[in-house]
Parts: structure tokens; C-alpha cells; sequence
């Protein structure tokens, strides 16, 4: 589903190059739900910005339900965000002045049409979220756990081949992150999504069928979830914990 292979990104200050992404190779299949952690700076946001074509790589192949990303231009890439990838930021980015239905709607106001399979889609994800009661307030009046459920339906809103996460509970208490976690869950058990998310959080992470450790640009380890998720848990705190001491 996603292939990224040998991906490479450096930033330049003057003319003084970073390296970042130092030849990061991984698979994501469908209908996964794969996380990504690693300490700050490691190049977790800059991998996430690669593959949602919202920076240009350096060198390497990616590769998103067999078309590759990259070398497009401007009107080809803005159709692969609207279309192929979702997507859901820390700070929600719903529109205030929309009531939580239209907010979930905006994939499809962007595509043009909001037709009665938009309507239908959007009742099934309002449902299927539990926010019903809410989807004619406004994201001022609901609270913090509910905008980010809102954010995870519009991630879905046009069927995604991927959904892409970049620290989703970070600023959630422990019970709304649990929430919007499970909406994720629900989203892959009930609508086949893909989902690949960056987190600090490693409760969060352990909802995860797989884990990948990134530290300093490359792919320092990956843990599978064969357990329950408390072992899985610990296992992960444990891994964690051999990368920082490995400096
Ligand atoms: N636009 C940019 N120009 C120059 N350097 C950048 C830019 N964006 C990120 N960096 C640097 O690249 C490195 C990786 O950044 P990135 O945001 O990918 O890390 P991260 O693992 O997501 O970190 P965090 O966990 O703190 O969010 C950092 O050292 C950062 O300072």
C-alpha cells in the first residue's frame, strides 16, 4: 500500500546542509494501524510531510496504492491530498464558523460536489463516531475529545487509501486521547483504514499493530503487537527506553 524506500531529506541553512531522513526504508500494508515514535528532532514530522507531499524529497521512492509520489506538479499533488490521503493535526484545523456536519463535509465542498453518497457517508461516520448529538453545533461549543472525533471523520471523508496522523493526542487529556484512539480502531475494524500516525504518547502507541523507532533519520528498530496491549505497552516503554540509552 505505502512503500518508502531509501528516502532521503536534508534542509539547508545557507549553504550548510542537514541531513534529516538518512535513507528511511518501510511498508505500510492496508488496513494497518502503524505508529511512529522517536525523541524530538528525530525526523518523525518531516517523514509524515514527505509522504503527504508537502515537502519535497531528496532522494528515494515513494509509493502510495502503486502510484508514486513526487515530481508532480501543484494541481496533481493537491488532488492526491484531497483524495488519497487524510488527515488529522494536533490542533484539529476545523473551520469555527462551520457546524461539525459542514466541517466533516469539507472534502467534499473542496472536491465540488456534496451529493447524496456525501450526505450518506457523512451520516455514517457521525454515527459511527458518536457525535450525532453535536453535528449542528459549532467547534467552540463541543469539547476537545469531540473536535478531534470530528477531525478523525473528516479525515475519512473521502475514503483514503491512508490516514495520516501527526501527534493527534498530543494535547489531549488521558481519556480523550483514549477516545480518539479507538476512533481510529473503529475506523480500521469498521471501514478498512490504513492509519499511520506520529506520537510522543506511548499508551497511544500501543493500540498500534506495529511501531517504528526513528532516531536520527533512520529506522532504529520496529516492534510488532502480538500481545495484549499492556505487554505491548511495556515492551515499548522498554524499547524506548534502550534507544535514549544507546546516545
Ligand atoms: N523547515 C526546516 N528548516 C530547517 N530545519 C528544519 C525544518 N524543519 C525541521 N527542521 C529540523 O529537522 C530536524 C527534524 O525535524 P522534525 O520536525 O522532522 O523532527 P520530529 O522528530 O518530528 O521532532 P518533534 O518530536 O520535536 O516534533 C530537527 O532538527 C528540526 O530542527
Amino acid at each position: 500500500m505505502l512503500y518508502v524506500k531509501n528516502l532521503e531529506k536534508s534542509y539547508y541553512i545557507g549553504k550548510t546542509e542537514y541531513p534529516v531522513l538518512k535513507g528511511v526504508n518501510l511498508h505500510v500494508a492496508q488496513g494497518e494501524f502503524v505508529a511512529v515514535m522517536g525523541p524530538s528532532g528525530s525526523g518523525k514530522t518531516t517523514l509524515l510531510n514527505c509522504i503527504s507531499c508537502y515537502i519535497p524529497y531528496d532522494r528515494g521512492v515513494i509509493t502510495l496504492g502503486g502510484q508514486k509520489l513526487g515530481n508532480m506538479d501543484e494541481t496533481s499533488l493537491a488532488k492526491i491530498r484531497n483524495e488519497k490521503l487524510g488527515f488529522v493535526f494536533q490542533d484539529f484545523m476545523l473551520l469555527d464558523g462551520l457546524t461539525i456536519r459542514e466541517n466533516i463535509l469539507i472534502p467534499r465542498i473542496i472536491k465540488g460536489t456534496v451529493d447524496k453518497d456525501g450526505e450518506n457517508l457523512a451520516d455514517q461516520l457521525i454515527q459511527l463516531f458518536g457525535i450525532e448529538h453535536i453535528q449542528n453545533k459549532f467547534p467552540a461549543e463541543v469539547s476537545g475529545g469531540e473536535r478531534q472525533r470530528t477531525a478523525v471523520a473528516r479525515s475519512l471523508m473521502n475514503n483514503p487509501l491512508l490516514l495520516l496522523a501527526d501527534e493527534p493526542t498530543g494535547n489531549l487529556d488521558s481519556k480523550s486521547s483514549r477516545n480518539v484512539i479507538e476512533s481510529f480502531e473503529d475506523a480500521r475494524t469498521q471501514l478498512g483504514a490504513t492509519i499511520f500516525m506520529v506520537t510522543h504518547d506511548a499508551f497511544s502507541a500501543s493500540f498500534c499493530d506495529r511501531v517504528i523507532l526513528l532516531k536520527d533519520g533512520h529506522i532504529y528498530k520496529q516492534l510488532e503487537n502480538h500481545s495484549e496491549r499492556s505487554i505491548f505497552h511495556s515492551q515499548l516503554l522498554d524499547a524506548l527506553k534502550e534507544m535514549s540509552s544507546d546516545d
